[in-house]
């Protein structure tokens, strides 16, 4: 096993200076997480000199892998222009341009940091627009750091309200949570708030509830509710984006009233964007006198982020898609097949693109303790030099190639025999 005695050392600083020595809950990892020193393409170099395959990528974020030369050179060039102005600038029109073009139903498009802020000013929006209190979300999903989103966002899929701590009922009362994919109970549970509702906030493809497609009744339901009571449709593509040329609810062939984006649109820089209806975008205009939506941010629409957003969709080509996409139903076909010969069973693989998570059986380790299945493969992976999220997510990206997927099933392999050894027989 490597040794990772450098990143022990760097998380007792940390510990020093940081809660539990971490900046962002999905990072942390006990005893301590591993830290990186560099990385490159598909690669990821430790900071005791340990290489490993990325196949989390941030959270799915790097969609075209690590330090991609392009993408280096169009944030170095930004970056020696200056890094951010209190004017705006050309690349921000010419990344709204590239962005919109990827979907009829982006009229519009306005910039932030990251995708919790996208979130909020998308649901803030939908409340200026049409004066209502009320948002709908699906149980289980999670949708960033919001108040009003961090509300059963932990996966479970229980219809039971429960908020992260110190949310107070002010706010988690305007939040209705529905159940996912089932049209009739999602329906019955708005039809209690209909004239409330001001917005029905969605992922198409949820990560926590375990990376599985909205299916098209579900969303047909939704949009016919949407249409009836003139509630406006968030499709939240934050991480589902990436499946398709015009992002995931177009893939499955509906249309959101606004779109939520983030992560891959800038490849690797800080982003987050809200697109959609115009009228509905319009709550942002300034241009009439002051907007009745004021929506600022020192970040918003930075140059070095516009100019990582430019190169990284224009990598983003359709052949890549296709091609990433290959190599992600070829990966998820690998991991069942290694599953199912070297494991006892009750693991399941989804994902749709590029993206997969691996989900795995409450099993019993040999000491006739419960065992999360899954994190103990994530940690076997990391031991046999491969990379994924301790709750099984992952993605391809363009920086690899059908010999990473090779080497990927190789490890997956030694990992799947490893936790098999752990588990009780
Ligand atoms: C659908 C969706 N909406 C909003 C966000 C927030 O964007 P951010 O502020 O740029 O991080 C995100 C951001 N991150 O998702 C991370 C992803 N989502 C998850 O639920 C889990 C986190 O639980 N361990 N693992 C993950 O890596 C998102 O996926």
């Amino acid at each position: 096993t490597a040794s990772t005695v450098a990143s022990a050392e760097l998380n007792r600083r940390a510990r020093a200076v940081m809660p539990g020595g971490n900046s962002r809950t999905a990072v942390y990892s006990s005893p301590y997480p591993i830290y990186v020193r560099y990385g490159h393409g598909a690669r990821v170099v430790d900071v005791d000199g340990t290489e490993r395959l990325d196949f989390l990528n941030n959270s799915t974020a790097l969609i075209h892998g690590h330090a991609h030369p392009t993408i280096v050179r169009a944030v170095a060039e930004a970056a020696a222009r200056g890094t951010s102005f209190g004017m705006p600038t050309e690349t921000e029109v010419a990344f709204a341009e590239a962005l919109t073009a990827r979907n009829e139903t982006f009229e519009h498009v306005r910039f932030t940091s990251t995708g919790t802020e996208a979130v909020m000013m998308a649901v803030q929006a939908a409340r200026a627009h049409t004066l209502r209190p009320k948002l709908a979300k699906i149980a289980g999903a999670y949708h960033g750091a919001y108040d009003a989103t961090a509300i059963n966002n932990d996966g479970s899929g229980s219809l039971i309200t429960h908020a992260t701590l110190g949310i107070p009922a002010g706010v988690s009362d305007n939040t209705v949570i529905i159940p996912f994919n089932d049209p009739e109970g999602a329906l019955e549970v708005l039809g209690r708030h209909a004239g409330e509702l001001a917005a029905i906030l969605i992922d198409p493809l949820p990560w926590r509830i375990g990376l599985v497609p909205a299916s098209a009744e579900y969303l047909a339901a939704l949009r016919g509710f949407c249409d009836e009571h003139d509630v406006v449709l968030i499709s939240d593509e934050v991480g589902s984006f990436r499946i398709g040329m015009g992002g995931a609810i177009a893939e499955f062939g509906y249309a959101a009233d606004l779109t939520v984006l983030g992560k891959v649109i800038a490849g690797g820089m800080p982003i987050g964007a809200v697109t959609g209806r115009r009228d509905v975008m319009a709550v942002f205009d300034p241009s009439a006198g002051s907007p009745p939506l004021p929506h600022s941010g020192s970040y918003n629409a930075n140059p070095v982020s516009m100019s990582a957003g430019l190169a990284s969709l224009a990598l983003l080509t359709s052949d890549e898609m296709d091609r990433i996409n290959g190599l992600g139903a070829d990966v998820r076909d690998r991991m069942r097949q290694i599953l199912a010969d070297h494991t006892p069973g009750g693991w399941t693989v989804n994902g749709n693109g590029s993206l997969f998570r691996v989900l795995g059986p409450n099993a019993t380790g040999a000491d006739g303790r419960p065992v999360n299945a899954v994190n103990l493969l994530s940690r076997a992976l990391l031991r046999h030099g491969v990379h994924i999220g301790d709750s099984g997510l992952g993605c391809v990206s363009t920086a690899m190639e059908p010999d990473d997927v090779d080497a990927f099933a190789r490890a997956f392999t030694a990992a799947a025999d490893d936790v098999r050894a752990c588990l009780a027989q």
